[in-house]
């Protein structure tokens, strides 16, 4: 079921809380609200749900109005972070607790109600925990039944709200490898709200991400992490290093060094140059490309490259973190000094792209 969202506003009291939002979510896909706290994800799962609703704006399932439905006819499907499960009811009773409360003239029969609660229990890998009480099961396991329960009633969206939040690391990874074959399996839609970047990063198929109630950029993972389109998810997402500059004539200069640039500057005065931790290009003697000074501060192998710290040689205080690849030779080493540079520099004045990708001359 696809869900179209058009310009949506929610307030609480005089704030607003969501500022025109749009958004079209395919049939089957699994997409991310990914943004920092109180950028407003939560309001906006729970306004798909029919927990909360828009104060204007269109929502819609598949085509059809949904914004004034009752959250318990949209067939959505949540699970939240604290796993809401009725302690006094076995693993097997809270699986079927949302098909024994169907009106009378919907509810299966207690045999069907088995069957399909043994099927979920198999599927969520929990058959054998069918007895046990909520208490009795690790945080993982409870979620795993969450997840079994919301998929129960067969709902065509399943909203999640940080479901892995309060795991341990460990278990995350499991329980989102598991939720990706699964999700792969039914082709449910699934709208899922996280901190965690790197949860949506390996499991969604776009991500939104947002800011203070709008929407700063929707993609796929590899779109939002290679081309943010606006500085705050350029600096939200992943690692990226930022240098002091300024613009003087057709100069960017950085400290008492400076590259000359390309293209006649349309901006002087103070810039912000960033580069991705991949994007420091490095080189034993200052070049054209290479004229910012370091010292290699440590040098640590992580399998197939390696993390380097470099501080700067008077120009800045904050160091740079950097990542070397096998394929271009010898890793620097702690103590060594280089020059650096950077091929997909991107050049920032205020909230303003001003360059990307050889903010300086090429051939100078
Ligand atoms: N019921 C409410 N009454 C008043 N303000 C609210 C209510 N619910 C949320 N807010 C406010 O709306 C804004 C967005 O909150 P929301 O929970 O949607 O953000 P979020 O991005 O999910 O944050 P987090 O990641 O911390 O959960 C926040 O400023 C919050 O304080």
């Amino acid at each position: 079921m696809s869900i179209e969202i058009k310009g949506i506003n929610k307030y609480f009291d005089q704030t607003r809380v969501l500022q025109d939002i749009s958004l079209d979510i395919h049939s089957g896909e699994m997409l991310a609200l990914l943004g920092p706290s109180g950028s407003g994800k939560t309001t906006l799962l729970r306004i798909i749900a029919g927990l909360e609703y828009q104060n204007s704006g269109l929502l819609s399932f598949n085509g059809k109005d949904v914004s004034r439905l009752h959250a318990r006819d949209r067939q959505v499907g949540f699970v939240f972070q604290h796993y809401a499960l009725f302690r006094h009811m076995t693993v097997f009773d809270n699986v079927a607790f949302g098909l024994t409360v169907l009106p009378r003239r919907e509810r299966p029969t207690a045999a069907a109600i088995k069957q399909k609660v043994d099927g979920l229990l198999e599927m969520v890998q929990l058959s054998h925990l069918a007895n046990r009480f909520p208490s009795q099961l690790s945080g993982g396991q409870r979620q795993r039944v969450a997840l079994a329960r919301a998929l129960a009633v067969d709902p065509q969206i399943l909203l999640l709200d940080e479901p892995f939040g309060a795991l341990d690391a460990q278990v995350r990874k499991e329980l989102r490898t598991w939720l990706r074959q699964l999700h792969e399996e039914l082709k449910f839609t699934s709208v899922f709200v996280t901190h965690d970047q790197e949860e949506a990063m390996e499991i969604a198929d776009r991500v939104v991400v947002m800011s203070q109630g709008h929407v700063e950029q929707v993609g796929t993972p590899e779109e939002v992490m290679r081309e943010p389109e606006s500085r705050f998810v350029l600096e939200f997402l992943g690692e990226v290093n930022q240098i002091k500059a300024e613009i003087k004539g057709n100069r960017l200069l950085v400290g008492q060094h400076h590259w000359p640039l390309e293209v006649s500057p349309i901006h002087q005065g103070a810039v912000e140059l960033y580069l991705r931790p991949w994007e420091v290009e490095l080189s034993a003697q200052p070049t054209s490309r290479c004229v910012l000074p370091v010292q290699v501060t440590d040098s640590i192998p992580k399998g197939h490259y390696w993390q380097l710290t470099l501080q700067p040689s008077g120009w800045q205080q904050t160091p740079l973190s950097v990542t070397f690849s096998h394929e271009h030779g010898v890793p620097p080493q702690k103590g060594e000094r280089y020059y650096i540079g950077g091929e997909r520099a991107r050049l920032y004045a205020g909230d303003e792209l001003l360059l990307q990708s050889y903010p300086y001359a090429k051939s100078a």
